[in-house]
Parts: structure tokens; C-alpha cells; sequence
């Protein structure tokens, strides 16, 4: 059975002028056992406005998962900090959401379980919850697989799981570090309509980790080109594609093939 998805265009949705997420001088480094004391990330600098959708590109290597998990409050810098709305960031919180490439869902739990864990703490009636669940999982489609096991579904219902999963938790800021990588070219497609669609409905601001220059451009408001190891931001690219945005443009094309260029010289 596919999973139904009916996606409404993704409309043009201006960001905030607000700086939400701000990171100041961070650099992070790491003791290896063949190199000594690695330098990861180096001064990153970079704002994120309420409901921008940035994406950071970079070669392998360059840090920027090292970097999520520093938004995520997973590890954290050696130097400079991370505050969201002016708040330290300094621990794991429901304000900030990370989707992984791998799903991390619960296999022993339902698909609609697995949704749900979130808000096993929250203060909401049970008939309330249970209504949120409903709603997340028609958001993403997968209205008729609430009882299905994570082993029993393909890799994009999985990741469709893992967005509705932390969607629910109404997080300020969705980390995504390289979610789509291991979907084959249609899924990832859809997945990525499928994603401007939540963003353009619901609140809240993304930073996206992607190797893929056309993903970026695709999807972001700004594009941070990173610098090859050690991290940091290279250049800002603003994205100025009207939404929905069409692949197959000239100026498509144009603003891909620029920042390839860029990224080589990195
Ligand atoms: N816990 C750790 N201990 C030692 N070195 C680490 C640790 N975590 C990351 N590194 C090193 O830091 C560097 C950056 O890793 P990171 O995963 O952040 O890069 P990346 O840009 O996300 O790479 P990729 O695009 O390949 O996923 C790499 O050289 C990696 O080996």
C-alpha cells in the first residue's frame, strides 16, 4: 500500500526578521589517537531568523555534524556559545528537534507510538494527544500505517515517521543533518515537498546539513558555505528563488552551479 500525501504548494513564506538562533565563535576540537588535538570547527559565526530555512553545504569532513550537535546541546564547543532566543544553549531540549539520515525510531514501537513518545510528559489529555497524533500523522501521510512496525515500512515512511516525531514536540528550531541522503532520488524528492510543506504550515525555523548543492538550493533561504576543515562559515548565500521553486531554471542552474564552484575553492 503507498502511504497517501497530498501536498499543497509550498507558498513563499518570509522569514522573520528576528535573529532566533545565534552562534558566536565557536570552535571545537577533538583528541584523536593518530593526529593529537584536532582543530574541527574554527570561530563559526552565523544567525538563523524565525522561520528561516538555512542550509549549511560543506566537503566532508568540515564539521557540520560536529556543529548540529552543538545546536542540539548533544556535545559542546570549546569556545563561544549558542543561544536561542537569547537563552544559553546548553543541554538536549524540545525547542530544538534533531532528524538524523539514519531514523532512530523505536522498532518495538508502532509507527503511531513512536510519534506519540514525545508527549508522554507533556500535561495534555489523553483524548488531546491522541488528536495530535491523528493530526501529525495526515501531515505527513501516513493516516492508514498508525499500527504498522518501523521494520514493516520503507525508508521514506521511516524518515516521514521521524519528522512527524519531532514536529509534534512544536520545537523552535529542526536540525536536519543530512536526512534525505540515503532515499533514492524519487523518495528524496518527495521527501524534500513534503518538507516545505510542514515548514510553510508550521512555526518554525530549519537548519539543514546537506552535501548536495541543489538540495541547498532547493530548499534554503541562505545558504553557509563551509570552509574545509576547520570548519567555518566561508560565505553566506541568499537564495532569492521565488517559492515553489522549479528545478528546471536557468537561474536554478546558475545559483548550483556558483556555489559547486565556490565549494571547490574551499
Ligand atoms: N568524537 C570525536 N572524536 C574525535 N574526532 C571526531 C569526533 N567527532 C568528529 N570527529 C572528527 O571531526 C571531523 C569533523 O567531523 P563531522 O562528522 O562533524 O564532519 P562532517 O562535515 O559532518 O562530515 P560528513 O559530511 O562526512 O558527515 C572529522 O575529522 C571527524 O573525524
Amino acid at each position: 500500500m503507498k502511504p497517501k500525501l497530498k501536498i499543497v504548494s509550498s507558498r513563499q513564506r518570509p522569514a522573520d526578521a528576528r535573529a532566533i538562533l545565534e552562534v558566536e565563535g565557536l570552535s571545537k576540537g577533538f583528541a584523536t589517537n593518530g593526529a593529537g588535538e584536532i582543530l574541527v570547527l574554527n570561530k563559526v559565526e552565523f544567525t538563523v531568523r524565525k522561520g528561516e530555512m538555512v542550509c549549511i553545504v560543506g566537503r566532508s569532513g568540515c564539521g557540520k555534524s560536529t556543529l548540529l550537535n552543538i545546536l542540539a546541546g548533544f556535545t559542546f564547543p570549546d569556545r563561544g556559545r549558542v543561544r536561542l532566543r537569547g537563552r544559553p544553549v546548553d543541554r538536549p531540549a524540545p525547542d530544538r528537534c534533531v532528524v538524523f539520515q539514519e531514523d532512530a525510531l523505536f522498532p518495538w514501537l508502532t509507527v503511531r507510538e513512536n510519534i506519540a513518545f514525545g508527549l508522554k510528559t507533556h500535561s495534555m489529555s489523553r483524548r488531546d494527544k491522541e488528536r495530535e497524533v491523528d493530526r501529525f500523522l495526515a501531515l505527513v501521510g501516513l493516516t492508514d500505517f498508525g499500527g504498522y512496525l518501523p521494520s514493516e515500512i520503507s525508508g521514506g515512511m521511516k524518515q516521514r515517521v521521524a519528522l512527524a516525531r519531532v514536529l509534534i514536540l512544536q520545537p523552535e528550531v529542526l536540525l536536519m543533518d543530512e536526512p534525505f541522503a540515503a532515499l533514492d532520488a524519487q523518495t528524496r524528492e518527495e521527501m524534500q515537498d513534503l518538507l516545505l510543506h510542514l515548514w510553510a504550515k508550521l512555526t518554525h525555523s530549519i537548519v539543514f546539513v546537506t552535501h548536495d548543492v541543489g538540495e541547498a538550493v532547493l530548499l534554503a533561504d541562505r545558504v553557509l558555505l563551509f570552509e574545509n576543515a576547520p570548519g567555518r562559515v566561508k560565505e553566506e548565500i541568499a537564495i532569492d528563488l521565488p517559492r515553489p521553486r522549479e528545478k528546471d531554471t536557468g537561474r536554478y542552474y546558475a545559483l548550483c552551479r556558483a556555489i559547486t564552484s565556490k565549494m571547490k575553492r574551499v
